[in-house]
């Protein structure tokens, strides 16, 4: 195989209670990659499309983690990469992480699948470095593995899949300001005390119990986020109105995607996130603001061939 293009989809980090352990990923939003051996063993981003992002390959995440891959298996090749970013950096919908572990599975199929879907995490974490200065693994992860996932350890990584219930869809909000996911992990607290980190847990349990019983009920009951939500919606425009109008249109619950600006809800079917939809929008609209709203299924399969 001499050529190869991904489909790397947007992911949804934190799901509230989970600050960094949890993610899903969105079936119809995400990034377009084509990846091209080359003779030379450099790695050459040649075009970037729908966003401004460095072209050079130890600046550019995808270029960052090519490298990587390339050097630790000892490729006879070089790449030429192609990005089509269908959704802004800064969205908190995972984009540098769609960069990043888009390249982890593309150069992984150059190789002749070399190597699993937690080494490619590891790789495309490298990826997260380059962008935010941390290793985390909620997008990363999301994207490589699809559906639900959970960051049981860090230390070593340890990746587990949740089942994603059939029918739950996610509506998502985006305002169109960037905020960078390393300034929005500076207002996050560094220390909780014990009674926020026991209701913090129990919502994490409740969430996964949820979405392993398909207990919609339990699942909204249970997005709740103690810890990051209430230090970084001040950076949100109308989020707390956001929020209200999405559970009051049906949703089971909503709250900040990743480290924001988006905003996600999710509902026990496409009927009612399209409402949530309507619902979000309607706070927007008169605002000022520009933004961008979606509607979408959960994504099972994660970054794949197109
Ligand atoms: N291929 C890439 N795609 C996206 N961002 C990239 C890429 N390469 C480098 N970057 C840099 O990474 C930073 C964006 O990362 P950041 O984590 O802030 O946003 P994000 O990836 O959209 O994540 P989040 O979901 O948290 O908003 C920007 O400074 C951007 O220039
Ligand atoms: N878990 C990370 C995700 C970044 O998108 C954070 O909330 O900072």
């Amino acid at each position: 195989m001499n050529q190869i293009k991904v489909f790397s989809p947007a992911t949804v980090a934190n799901v509230s209670c989970g600050y960094d352990a949890m993610g899903f990923a969105l079936e119809t939003l995400g990034d377009d990659m084509i990846f091209t051996k080359t003779n030379s063993k450099d790695v050459v981003i040649s075009k970037i499309e729908g966003a401004i992002l460095p072209y050079e390959a130890n600046k550019n995440v995808a270029g960052v983690v090519a490298l990587l891959m390339l050097k630790d298996s000892k490729a006879n090749f070089g790449l030429d990469i192609q990005i089509f970013k269908n959704f802004k950096p800064g969205s908190g919908l995972g984009s540098s992480a769609a960069s990043a572990s888009g390249t982890a599975f593309a150069v992984n199929q150059l190789l002749g699948n070399k190597y699993s879907n937690l080494e490619l995490t590891l790789f495309a974490m490298q990826g997260e470095v380059a962008a935010c200065g941390s290793a985390i693994a909620d997008n990363v992860a999301a994207a490589i593995y699809g559906g639900f996932i959970l960051v049981k350890n860090y230390e070593p990584l340890d990746i587990v899949s949740i089942p994603t219930p059939t029918n739950l869809v996610a509506t998502i909000i985006h305002p169109q300001i960037e905020i960078k996911t390393e300034d929005a992990r500076k207002v996050v607290p560094t220390q909780i005390d014990l009674k926020t980190a026991i209701t913090q847990w129990s919502n994490v349990g409740g969430l996964i119990s949820g979405l392993h019983s398909n207990d919609f009920d339990l699942i909204g009951r249970s997005l709740v986020d103690l810890v990051a939500e209430p230090n970084r919606k001040k950076l949100i425009p109308h989020f707390d109105d956001v929020k209200q109008s999405a559970i009051a249109a049906g949703a089971l619950g909503a709250g900040i995607s990743g480290s924001g600006p988006s905003i996600f809800a999710l509902s026990k079917n496409l009927k009612t996130a399209q409402k949530v939809e309507t619902a979000m929008d309607a706070v927007y609209k008169n605002s000022g603001i520009d933004y961008s709203t979606y509607v979408s299924h959960i994504s099972k399969t994660g970054t794949r061939i197109q």
